[in-house]
């Protein structure tokens, strides 16, 4: 993973979310943490090319997340804060199967990936399951599902474990830790993070420390006691 900053920034009006910065991302675990509104969200867009910079230009594996865009969404997948934004289609089931579809898989591929995605988080019986239904710990595990299983290079997870009841945070994390993707989370959870490789933290739009997890986590302290 080569994921670069090019002096990117991101203005709304006069509001600035993220003041350009410049920086290569190539660690397996990275965490980004801060306050809530100092531009975390905005930065993780900025990757999947979600949100376009208003300055300089971000690239993911040499791919410009504007004029390659659609190459971009392939290669990375993102889990929203909110996971009822993400589970499109009533069924979960169908959910699932529909990134493969528009892969051009066959049923009995769908099918298989559908059954080994569902069995790999232990959550069969949200299969068939109509998707408004469930809790939000379930839909963020259906979620979870909907984006693994396309097979993304790259998972960016936005809050991933603001629903789940410890078992399934457990899952999370263990997941996380043995997914062989690129993993980027956002996260107020900061116990989910110690064990990452490199941990941004943002403060009123800038990056204020870009180190190893103990580092990082332990100025975000200082800066909210
Ligand atoms: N579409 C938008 N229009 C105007 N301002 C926006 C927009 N999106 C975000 N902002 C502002 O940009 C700043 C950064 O927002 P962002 O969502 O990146 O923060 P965050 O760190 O992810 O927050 P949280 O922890 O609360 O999710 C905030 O002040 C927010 O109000």
């Amino acid at each position: 993973m080569d994921i670069r900053f090019e002096n990117a920034g991101v203005d709304y009006g006069v509001r600035t979310a993220l003041f350009p910065l410049s920086l290569t991302l190539r660690e397996r675990r990275i965490g980004v943490i801060g306050l809530n509104g100092s531009g975390k969200t905005t930065f993780a867009r900025l990757i999947n090319g979600l949100i376009k910079p208003t300055t300089g230009r971000i690239s993911v594996d040499g791919l410009d997340t504007v004029g390659d865009a659609a190459k971009v969404l392939g290669r990375v997948g993102y889990i929203f804060q909110s996971p009822q934004n993400q589970i499109i289609l009533p069924i979960v089931r169908d959910d699932i199967a529909f990134g493969l579809k528009a892969r051009g898989y066959d049923k009995a591929q769908i099918e298989t990936a559908v059954d080994s995605i569902l069995d790999r988080f232990g959550v069969g019986h949200l299969g068939s399951r109509r998707a408004h239904e469930l809790s939000g710990g379930e839909l963020q595990m259906a979620a979870l599902c909907s984006v693994l299983v396309t097979g993304p290079d790259i998972l960016i997870l936005d809050e991933p474990t603001n629903q789940l009841d410890l078992k399934n945070r457990s899952l999370v994390q263990n997941t996380m830790a043995t997914l062989p993707e690129n993993v980027i989370v956002i996260s107020h959870d900061l116990p989910l993070l110690e064990d990452f490789d490199r941990v941004l933290l943002f403060d009123q739009g800038r990056l204020v420390a870009d180190a190893p997890a103990t580092e990082a986590i332990a100025r975000y302290k200082e800066m909210a006691s």
